[in-house]
């Protein structure tokens, strides 16, 4: 279905029904950014909205809280409402707010409950670190060791999990399952319903990280019964540097205290009255803690939009069309230089970047990078590249596997040193 002459991208180029995004967002002509999967462009919308909450704090001071297009004072949860469809939830089911790591210690704060005999956090071995790190501190505020009580699902290839290898983990000591909803390295979707099924027959709450997924692919947490999920903003949905991230709690457990409580949780009609009684929020505002970031949080506002306009299903279809492209690609162009595709091929089963494995890829991105090509190296020999369905062209996505081509077959790539930078 796809060929291998530049006209052929020039011609899947022109029948993309989403190709004017791209003037939403900055980026140099001869630019090739294939990183959205780590850090998003930044757009115009996301600027202009970043500029509009710099000047409500400039007119209003703190009637910026409650006054202007954009009440500080509720925008969270606005912005969960316009979140909600991106993740499947329900309006009130999504809040904006922390960090993705941040999030996830509340969440686990409020979703770990061990018990004897059920004290085991169940995670897998191909984790993003900073999730690891919060559930091994967490089981030892609880003073579990992280060793014992910390089980990861081990990996069969070193790219990917097995769903039934995950299920068959679910065993009766696990309190609480953690999982990614595409692994941050292959690029690898997890069956999101067949693992909340599978947790929930044994009796066990079960939550996503769904950091490389939202922005990108459609979801269904509401109805799939998820318990909770946490993700960033600041890749795939483009709300900048440290922007503030989001999650969601299931309609279910709305009425719980959270484990950690501070005054942005509360109720907000209650939350002036500054009693020493905490009253939580009866969705998942409850989950706040501290005033909300409302400088991080303002280009998201903008960026929004471009959503909205999109739609997520499109989004998705495009970006399938993409990565699939350059996979075919890279098996006819590439098929000599010693490149593994590491990402699973079924549209079912991959996110919004395709992992090329080679021994070489941290000199080859090096190179990438002197060519005008932002890859995304990952230790020890990943190169994810993302084609943001909003951002990269076809012939993008064309070029940068002539350019690998060249990098290749001149041996460019052996100026380099085959090693990573301070930030990969
Ligand atoms: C899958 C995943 N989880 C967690 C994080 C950590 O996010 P943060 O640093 O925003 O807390 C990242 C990215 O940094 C990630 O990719
Ligand atoms: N959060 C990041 C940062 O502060 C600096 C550099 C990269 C990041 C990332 O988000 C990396 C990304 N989560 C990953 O999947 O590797």
């Amino acid at each position: 279905m796809f060929k291998q002459d530049e006209q052929f991208a020039h011609e899947l180029d022109q029948q993309d029904e989403l190709k004017h995004f791209k003037n939403e967002f900055y980026i140099n002509d001869n630019h090739i950014y294939m990183d959205g999967n780590s850090l998003g462009l930044m757009s115009k919308r996301a600027e202009q909205s970043l500029h509009n909450v710099t000047e409500a704090w400039k007119n209003y001071a703190i009637g910026g809280w409650m006054s202007g297009d954009h009440p500080w004072f509720y925008l969270s949860e606005d912005l969960g409402k316009r979140i909600a469809p991106l993740v499947g939830g329900k309006p009130e089911e999504v809040i904006v707010t922390g960090s993705t790591t941040t999030n996830l210690h509340q969440l686990v704060s409020s979703f770990y409950q061990p018990e004897e005999g059920r004290t085991k956090i169940l995670a897998d071995e191909l984790n993003f670190p900073s999730d690891i790190y919060a559930l091994q501190s967490q089981l030892k505020l609880h003073g579990y060791d992280p060793d014992e009580h910390l089980v990861r699902v081990k990996s069969r290839d070193g790219r990917t999990i097995e769903e039934d290898d995950i299920i068959a983990a679910m065993t009766d000591d696990v309190a609480l399952v953690i999982l990614p909803t595409v692994l941050y390295r292959s690029g690898q979707l997890l069956n999101i319903e067949k693992l909340t099924k599978a947790a929930h027959e044994r009796g066990i709450p079960i939550g996503f990280d769904g950091c490389h997924s939202v922005g990108v692919i459609p979801h269904n947490f509401h109805n799939a019964g998820v318990d909770f999920a946490y993700w960033c903003h600041y890749k795939y949905v483009n709300s900048g540097p440290g922007g503030v991230a989001g999650l969601f709690v299931h309609e279910k457990h709305f009425g719980k205290t959270p484990g950690l409580t501070g005054w942005f949780g509360s109720d907000k009609e209650k939350q002036f009255d500054m009693e020493h009684t905490f009253t939580p929020a009866e969705d998942a505002g409850a989950y706040q803690i501290g005033t909300p970031h409302v400088l991080s949080v303002a280009p998201l506002i903008g960026s929004l939009e471009l959503f909205e306009e999109a739609g997520i299903e499109n989004i998705r279809e495009k970006s399938l069309h993409k990565t699939g492209y350059l996979m075919y690609l890279v098996e006819e162009f590439l098929g000599d230089y010693g490149f593994t595709i590491g990402n699973p091929k079924e549209d079912e089963r991959r996110g919004g970047h395709v992992c090329l494995e080679h021994d070489e890829a941290a000199s080859i991105c090096k190179a990438l990078k002197d060519y005008d090509v932002t890859p995304d190296f990952r230790s020890p020999n990943v190169i994810r590249l993302a084609p943001v369905a909003f951002y990269v062209t076809y012939h993008d996505v064309y070029r940068t596997v002539q350019i690998l081509k060249e990098i290749m077959e001149n041996k460019i790539y052996k100026k380099y040193k085959n090693e990573r930078d301070v930030i990969a």
